[in-house]
C-alpha cells in the first residue's frame, strides 16, 4: 500500500505577502522526511495546507495521483505548532477521546493509548492532567496524541523541540516504526544536525521555495560546487591568474571551485611544476554549509 503524498506548484499569499512559491514536493511511504527551513520560510503554512486547515491559491495536492480528500485527511496525525489538548485534561482521557473521535472503540483507544505513553516513557503520567506536566513531557502527550488513532500519515510541526535527548531517541524510535508500517512521516524542524541524523530525506526551504530535496546524498551532489583545496611548498600567488573561482587564499594553501576534473587537474599540473604537492583534493560540504548557502 504506497501512500505518496505530492504537492505540485503549491502557492499562498496572505494579502500582499507571498509566503509559498510554486512549491512542489513529495513525502513518501516508510521514509522519514525532515523539513527545514529558517524562521518564517512556510514549514507550518505548507503543514497546515497539507492536511486542509488552510487552502492553498493554486497548485494541487495529491495522495498517489488523486486530489487528496476530507476522508484522507481526517486520517493524517497531526501535530500543530499551537499544539492542541486540553490543559486540564488526564493524558490518558484525552488520548482515548481524540482516538474515539476518528470513530476507534474505547477499549483500543485505551489499548493504544497506554501502549504509546509506555514506548514515550509518560506511562507513569497516564493520570495526569497535562498542564500538571513538564513542558518536555506534554510534548510527548502530544506526540502520543498524533499517534493514537493509527493515522495514514503524519504531519508533525516541530516534534523534538523541547525534548531531552533521551525523549528524541524514544520519539524516533515510535515515529519509525509508524514510516515503516507504511505511513509518510514529515516532520519539521530548525535543529538541522537532528534532521540529518533522523531522516531519510530532506526538504530545504527558504522563502517559501523548495532549494534543495531529497537524501542526504542527493543534496550534496545536486547543490554542492565541487571545491578543491591544494596545499603546497611553492607560492601561490599564479593561481590568481588562472580563471578559476578562489574561495580561500593564504600563502602555500588554496581553496578553489572547479565542476569538472579537467580544471582541477590543470591546476594540479600548474602546481606540481612549481614545487612540491602536499595535499590535493576535493573539500566534502557538511550539509550545514549547504543550508547556510541555500537559505542564503
Ligand atoms: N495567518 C497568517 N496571516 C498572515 N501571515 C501569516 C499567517 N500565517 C503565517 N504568516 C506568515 O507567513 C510566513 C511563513 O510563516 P510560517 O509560520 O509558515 O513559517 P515557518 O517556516 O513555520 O516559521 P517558524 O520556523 O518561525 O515557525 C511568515 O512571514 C508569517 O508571518
Amino acid at each position: 500500500m504506497a501512500i505518496v503524498i505530492r504537492l505540485d506548484n503549491v502557492t499562498k499569499s496572505f494579502g500582499d505577502h507571498q509566503v509559498l512559491t510554486d512549491m512542489s514536493f513529495a513525502i513518501k511511504p516508510g521514509i522519514m522526511t525532515g523539513f527545514v527551513g529558517g524562521n518564517g520560510a512556510g514549514k507550518t503554512t505548507a503543514m497546515r495546507i497539507i492536511i486542509g486547515v488552510l487552502n492553498q491559491d493554486s497548485g494541487t495536492i495529491t495522495v498517489d495521483d488523486e486530489p487528496i480528500t476530507a476522508g484522507y485527511r481526517a486520517h493524517i496525525g497531526y501535530m500543530p505548532e499551537e499544539r492542541g489538548l486540553y490543559p486540564k485534561m488526564k493524558v490518558l482521557d484525552q488520548l482515548v477521546y481524540l482516538a474515539q473521535l476518528h470513530g476507534k472503540s474505547a477499549a483500543h483507544a485505551k489499548r493504544r493509548g497506554m501502549e504509546l505513553l509506555e514506548r514515550l516513557n509518560l506511562d507513569a503520567r497516564a493520570n495526569d492532567k497535562l498542564e500538571e506536566l513538564s513542558l518536555g513531557n506534554q510534548q510527548r502527550a502530544q506526540i502520543a496524541a498524533a499517534m493514537v488513532h493509527d493515522p495514514v500519515a503524519l504531519i508533525l510541526d516541530e516534534p523534538f523541540s523541547g525534548l531531552d535527548p533521551l525523549a528524541v531517541e524514544t520519539t524516533v524510535e515510535v515515529l519509525r516504526d509508524a514510516a515503516s508500517a507504511g505511513a509518510p512521516v514529515l516532520f519539521s524542524s530548525h535543529q538541522l544536525d537532528l534532521v540529518e541524523r533522523l531522516c531519510d530525506e530532506l526538504v530545504i526551504i527558504a522563502d517559501g521555495q523548495v532549494r534543495a530535496a531529497g537524501t542526504r546524498d542527493e543534496i550534496l551532489h545536486a547543490t554542492a560546487q565541487p571545491e578543491w583545496e591544494l596545499r603546497t611548498t611553492a607560492d601561490t600567488a599564479w593561481i590568481n591568474d588562472t580563471g578559476v573561482p578562489i574561495v580561500h587564499h593564504e600563502p602555500g594553501t588554496v581553496r578553489f571551485l572547479a565542476d569538472d576534473a579537467t580544471t582541477a587537474n590543470r591546476i594540479l599540473n600548474e602546481a606540481s611544476q612549481r614545487g612540491t604537492i602536499e595535499h590535493f583534493g576535493k573539500v566534502s560540504q557538511s550539509l550545514h554549509e549547504i543550508f547556510k548557502e541555500t537559505i542564503r
